[in-house]
């Protein structure tokens, strides 16, 4: 029929459309690229071990499923933290032969487990992962799949990994592990507050390339203040809980002198918290104490000493009285300059009971990027420590409570303590309720010093 009504140019010319796109189908049929990730790097079984590789098996295993799956592979290994921690992991993976697929911005990725050479012990060695994928998307394969392969693993092993709270000791850090309980469900505050942080420390995590970018240090600084026991380390706490980064407590009263105070800095590796409490105090104390000797525990350089050491540095032309002073401005200068182009993701958190003490150059602009207040009790954050402590949303007393909580200023750790009086909800919520009775009646004189409501 065709040949009947149409001219034979117009045949030809679809005869020939059909063999090219035909052509051009069975050849992408076949032409695949394959890239071979090794697990040690070299051919030789002595290598280092290959990045790539590990991180290739941790994403992975999260694509593989175990229902259709036959055959697969547990492994539970020891992992070291750059910090020198280490954390053990498990992992589901293929079994050398298996295969599996993964679709990556829409483009589908083969992967097949293989297995090393057959020289008895450097077989591990040789052990490979092979990627496949058309050749059409090598480059989608190379600048985009691999790197988020990488990003993706190494967030899984940020969320495995336990957290760690660091102490400054000397010129050196000391670690332990960090099991705060605190996390934003946990933490009694203002909701809209509390939103806005999250919201600010998820923008903060997406927004590398554009820090990059706009040509500013990947970090971000934040000032809680609010008076005692209002949750201010409680949100430092929870911060690193769910960014899953550790802590970097820094106690600025063991610290000597600037250099010091920057080889700390310089050790903090990144995706991590620098913590500095109570920051007005800190800075006050230290210009006000005398010199302590390095190392020697609680022993003072006497004035002579001191005046000794002040004309030996004059001599020799040293700025020995300047160089060993720590002030706001230099910590902040080093914060913004070295340290800044040395590392990225990190976060400073500077906390204090008294904003208005504060040196005006740590609220100038620009300088702490988002300040939170830390309140006084309200209802909402009664509400989140109501449920925390005895799992209730309601309760017959709320009604005086929320009208007490509303006249009556209440430190989130007073209500906690109230609260964790009894194990019988009703027995802690009337505790709580007369020591807030207890307040309203005399504010100054209505508790003693242990929290406890006063006849
Ligand atoms: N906002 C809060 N949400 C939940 N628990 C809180 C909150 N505030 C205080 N608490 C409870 O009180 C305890 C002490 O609070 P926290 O140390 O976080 O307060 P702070 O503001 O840092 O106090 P300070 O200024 O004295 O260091 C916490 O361990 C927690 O149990």
């Amino acid at each position: 029929m065709a040949r009947e009504l149409l001219p034979d140019e117009l045949r030809a010319a679809v005869t020939w459309g059909t063999a090219l796109l035909r052509s051009r189908l069975g050849a992408r049929e076949k032409e695949r690229r394959t890239i071979v990730i090794r697990r040690q790097l070299g051919n030789s079984a002595y290598g280092g071990e290959n990045d790539l590789f590990d991180a290739s098996l941790t994403y992975l295993a999260t694509k593989i499923d175990p229902h259709t799956m036959r055959r697969l592979c547990l492994q539970r290994s020891r992992k070291k933290e750059h910090d020198g921690s280490s954390s053990w992991s498990t992992l589901l993976c293929m079994e050398h032969g298996g295969s599996t697929t993964d679709a990556f911005e829409g483009v589908e990725f083969h992967w097949t487990s293989v297995e090393g050479g057959s020289d008895g012990n450097n077989n591990r060695g040789k052990e490979s992962l092979e990627l496949s994928f058309d050749v059409e998307h090598t480059e989608t394969a190379l600048d985009k799949y691999v790197p988020f392969i990488m990003s993706t693993a190494e967030e899984l092993r940020l969320r495995d990994r336990a957290l760690k709270i660091f102490l400054n000791q000397g010129s050196g850090w000391k670690g332990i592990n960090h099991h705060h309980p605190a996390t934003f469900e946990t933490l009694a505050m203002d909701p809209s507050m509390k939103q806005s942080v999250i919201a600010d420390l998820d923008r903060f995590l997406k927004r590398k390339e554009y820090y990059r970018r706009i040509g500013k240090a990947w970090k971000r600084g934040y000032l809680l203040y609010g008076p005692p026991g209002t949750g201010k380390s409680s949100l430092v706490a929870a911060m690193a809980n769910y960014l899953r980064f550790n802590l970097y407590d820094l106690d600025l009263s063991g610290v000597y002198d600037n250099s010091c105070l920057q080889r700390l800095l310089i050790d903090m590796p990144n995706k991590s918290i620098l913590v500095i409490e109570d920051i007005d105090c800190s800075f006050d104390t230290m210009s006000r104490e005398p010199r302590k000797a390095p190392g020697a525990g609680d022993t003072y350089y006497s004035e002579e000493e001191e005046e000794d050491h002040e004309e030996y540095e004059r001599r020799a032309g040293v700025g020995y009285q300047q160089e060993r002073k720590i002030t706001l401005s230099g910590l902040l200068n080093f914060i913004d300059g070295l340290w800044s182009t040395s590392g990225e993701e990190r976060i400073i958190v500077f906390t204090t009971n008294y904003k208005d003490r504060l040196d005006r150059a740590l609220l100038r602009p620009g300088r702490m990027d988002m300040h939170v207040y830390m309140g006084h009790c309200g209802w909402e954050a009664f509400k989140t420590l109501a449920r925390n402590y005895h799992l209730v949303d309601d309760h017959a007393l709320f009604p005086e409570i929320q009208a007490l909580l509303a006249v009556v200023e209440v430190t989130p750790a007073e209500v906690s303590e109230m609260l964790l009086r009894s194990e019988d909800v009703d027995a802690a919520l009337g505790v709580l309720m007369e020591f807030l009775q207890g307040k309203r009646r005399a504010p100054d004189e209505a508790v003693d010093e242990n929290g406890v409501a006063k006849e």
